[in-house]
C-alpha cells in the first residue's frame, strides 16, 4: 500500500481483550484525511482502549491497523509516535511549571527541532501565548485542556487522538476546545475524536462510529439518522384516538404504530411521505383534531440510543 493514498486510520478487525475481558472486539474502520472522526460509545465501551492501542501504548489481541501511513507493528511503534499525538482526557501537566515550561519540557522530551518556534505556533492556536508564564496550577481545568491541546500539537501531528477532550469542562470552555477543534479541520489535520457527548459529535464530526465493545455502525450523523429512522412517520392529535388500532391497521403503507411517551403516534411506513396523505385523511375520516403529521426527527442521541442497547461494564464477558 503506498503511504500517500492509505487513510489516515485504518482498522481491520481490531481486537484487544485484557485476559478474560473484551476491551473491544472485531473493529473495521477508515478515517480519511484531514476528517474529524467521532468515535463515540459509553463508559465501558472501549474508546480509550482503542485510542490507545492505534497511538501504540498497547498491542491489539487481534486484527491489523495502519496509522498515519503506517502499518501497527512493534517496529513501526516509533515512526507512529512521531506522526501522531494523543491527548489523553487528563492532560497530565507538571502544575508547578509554567505553561511555557511545560512545552519545553515535553519538546525535550520529544526531541523536537526549533523547539522555541513550535512552543510559539502551538500556544498561539490554542490562544494561550498570553499566559506563556503562568504556572499551570493557576490555570482553569478548561485553560489546562487547552496546554493539553497545545502540547498534542507541538510535533505537527498528522493524525490528532483526542480523547474526551471537554470531559468536566463547564458549557463556555467546551465551546472554546471545540472552536479549536474546528479550527485544527480548517487546517487539514486528521483528528480522531472520542466522546460520549452527542451534541459534541453532532456539531464537529464529519462521521461517528458508535461503539459498544463492537462497532454498531458508523457514518455521517445525518445518514445514521436516515438509516435508523427515515422510515416512521409521526402523528400527533389534540385528543388520544379512540380506536388507534382501527385508524392506523387500514392504512395503506403503513406496517406497524406505537405510541410514544410523550402521546405522539409514531407509524412504521416504507415510505413516510406516500404514507403522510392517506393517513391523513384517514384521522380527519376518524373525527381528529390532527395537530402534526409529519416524518419523525431525530437526533443523533435517538440513533445512539437506540443502538447502545446493553449495559457494557455491568454485563459478564
Ligand atoms: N488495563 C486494563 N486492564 C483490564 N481491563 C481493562 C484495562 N483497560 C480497560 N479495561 C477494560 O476494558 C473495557 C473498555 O475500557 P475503556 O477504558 O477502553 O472504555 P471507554 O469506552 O474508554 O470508557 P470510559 O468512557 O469510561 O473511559 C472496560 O471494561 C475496562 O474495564
Amino acid at each position: 500500500m503506498r503511504e500517500n493514498i492509505a487513510p489516515a486510520v485504518m482498522a481491520e478487525g481490531l481486537t484487544k481483550r485484557f485476559d478474560a475481558r473484551t476491551a473491544f472486539a472485531d473493529v473495521t474502520f477508515s478515517v480519511d484525511h484531514g476528517e474529524v472522526f467521532g468515535f463515540l460509545g459509553p463508559n465501558g465501551a472501549g474508546k480509550t482502549s482503542t485510542v490507545r492501542t492505534l497511538g501504540t501504548l498497547l498491542a491489539p489481541t487481534a486484527g491489523t491497523a495502519t496509522v498515519a501511513g503506517l502499518e501497527l507493528t512493534p517496529e513501526n511503534g516509533v515512526e507512529i509516535r512521531r506522526r501522531i499525538a494523543v491527548m489523553p482526557e487528563s492532560p497530565g501537566l507538571y502544575l508547578r511549571l509554567s505553561v511555557a515550561e511545560n512545552l519545553e519540557f515535553f519538546a525535550g522530551l520529544y526531541e523536537l527541532s526549533e523547539p522555541r518556534e513550535r512552543i510559539e505556533r502551538a500556544l498561539r492556536a490554542v490562544n494561550l501565548l498570553e499566559r506563556a508564564d503562568d504556572p499551570c496550577r493557576s490555570l482553569s481545568k478548561g485553560l489546562r485542556q487547552r496546554v493539553g491541546l497545545a502540547r498534542a500539537l507541538l510535533s505537527d501531528p498528522r493524525v490528532l487522538f483526542l480523547d474526551e477532550p471537554t470531559s468536566g469542562l463547564d458549557p463556555v470552555a467546551s465551546r472554546e476546545v471545540h472552536d479549536l477543534i474546528d479550527a485544527l479541520r480548517k487546517r487539514g489535520v486528521t483528528i480522531f475524536l472520542t466522546t460520549h457527548r452527542l451534541a459534541e459529535a453532532e456539531r464537529l464530526c464529519d462521521r461517528v462510529a458508535i461503539m459498544n465493545t463492537t462497532l454498531r455502525m458508523i457514518g455521517r450523523p445525518d445518514e445514521l439518522r436516515e438509516r435508523l429512522f427515515s422510515k416512521s412517520l409521526e402523528v400527533r392529535t389534540r385528543e388520544p384516538l379512540a380506536e388507534p388500532e382501527r385508524v392506523f391497521t387500514a392504512l395503506p403503507g403503513v406496517e406497524g404504530w406505537q405510541r410514544a411517551e410523550d402521546g405522539a403516534y409514531l407509524l412504521a411506513v416504507s415510505d413516510a411521505e406516500a404514507a403522510a396523505a392517506g393517513a391523513a385523511r384517514a384521522l380527519v375520516a376518524a373525527g381528529a383534531d390532527l395537530l402534526a403529521l409529519s416524518p419523525s426527527r431525530h437526533s443523533l442521541e435517538d440513533v445512539y440510543l437506540q443502538l447502545i442497547d446493553t449495559d457494557v461494564e455491568a454485563g459478564a464477558r
